[in-house]
């Protein structure tokens, strides 16, 4: 199938809007269950905020569907296909449609924003440089980075600039998923919510589907259409922010409802 016709979603369960689908994961290390029998699916362009206790097994889902770590058993379709039936080249196709910010940005401290939103172009197209230039610049524009952070190296950056050089790599394929391994941790407020904004525009413009780990409260209630939690090794509950608010699961109520919830003055949407 041609990467257009995927594009326009036509391929399998895509259809049907789907355009990450894990059913009946489980991940295991030697005798340690992380992940049991967890299914989720992802719908086409949605933000979905992902939460769970530290430790619970976010990071070793995003990745299990990124293909970095090995799962027991259980189903992955990536754009309506299985990726255990992937050919080599369907699975360079799904590599190239799914962009990820990894936690704490994870630049290539050696080089300059610019040839860091790069690498991914280096990676998987054969451009030449004067192009790849063009390219990464527009990404930089498009994060909101100034023309000259580009030349930078990640040291002289701030937080905030980083996270959105780390985006704008992310974006470098113009990938139709986007994968934000807690994007806002370690910004301030109004950084977190400008990152959030940011993350929201580019889903509305560039038809993004946005999966996001995340422990801050203020991106799942002003960023997210949807959340899905993770507890006991699989996933506890799934919703809008209104369902959260409604749960009376112990762990999601005294996340969505406990105290730093009141003190955001968020559960006043209950
Ligand atoms: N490669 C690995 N080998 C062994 N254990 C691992 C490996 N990767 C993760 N784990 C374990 O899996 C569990 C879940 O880790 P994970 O990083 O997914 O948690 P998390 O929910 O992302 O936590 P946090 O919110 O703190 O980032 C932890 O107990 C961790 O030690």
């Amino acid at each position: 199938m041609a990467i257009a016709e995927e594009k326009a979603g036509l391929n399998g369960a895509e259809g049907d809007g789907i355009v990450i689908s894990a059913r009946d994961i489980t991940v295991a290390f030697g005798d340690k269950v992380i992940l049991d029998k967890l299914s989720l699916d992802i719908h086409r362009g949605e933000i979905l905020g992902f939460v769970g206790a530290s430790g619970a097994g976010k990071s070793v889902l995003l990745r299990t569907i990124l293909g970095l770590n090995k799962k027991q058993a259980g189903t992955i379709e990536l754009f309506g296909v299985d990726v255990d039936k992937a050919s080599d080249v369907e699975r360079l196709r799904i590599d190239m449609r799914m962009g990820v910010l990894f936690q704490h940005g994870a630049l290539f401290s050696a080089l300059t924003v610019l040839e860091n939103v790069q690498v991914p172009m280096r990676e998987y197209l054969d451009l030449p440089k004067a192009l790849m230039d063009e390219l990464a610049l527009l990404k930089i524009e498009l994060v909101g980075l100034p023309p000259d952070a580009a030349r930078k190296f990640p040291s002289e950056l701030s937080g905030g600039m980083v996270k959105r050089a780390a985006l704008a790599r992310a974006l470098a394929l113009d990938p139709d998923v986007v994968f934000l391994d807690e994007p806002t941790s370690g910004l301030d407020p109004i950084g977190a919510s400008e990152f959030d904004e940011l993350v929201v525009k580019l889903r509305d413009t560039m038809d993004l589907t946005v999966y996001m780990v995340t422990h801050d409260l203020d991106s799942l209630f002003t960023a997210c259409d949807r959340v899905a939690v993770l507890g006991n090794k699989k996933i506890l509950i799934e919703g809008t922010i209104e369902d959260m608010l409604k749960s009376e699961e112990p762990w999601v109520k005294s996340y969505f409802r406990g105290k730093r919830a009141r003190q955001l003055d968020l559960a006043a949407r209950a």
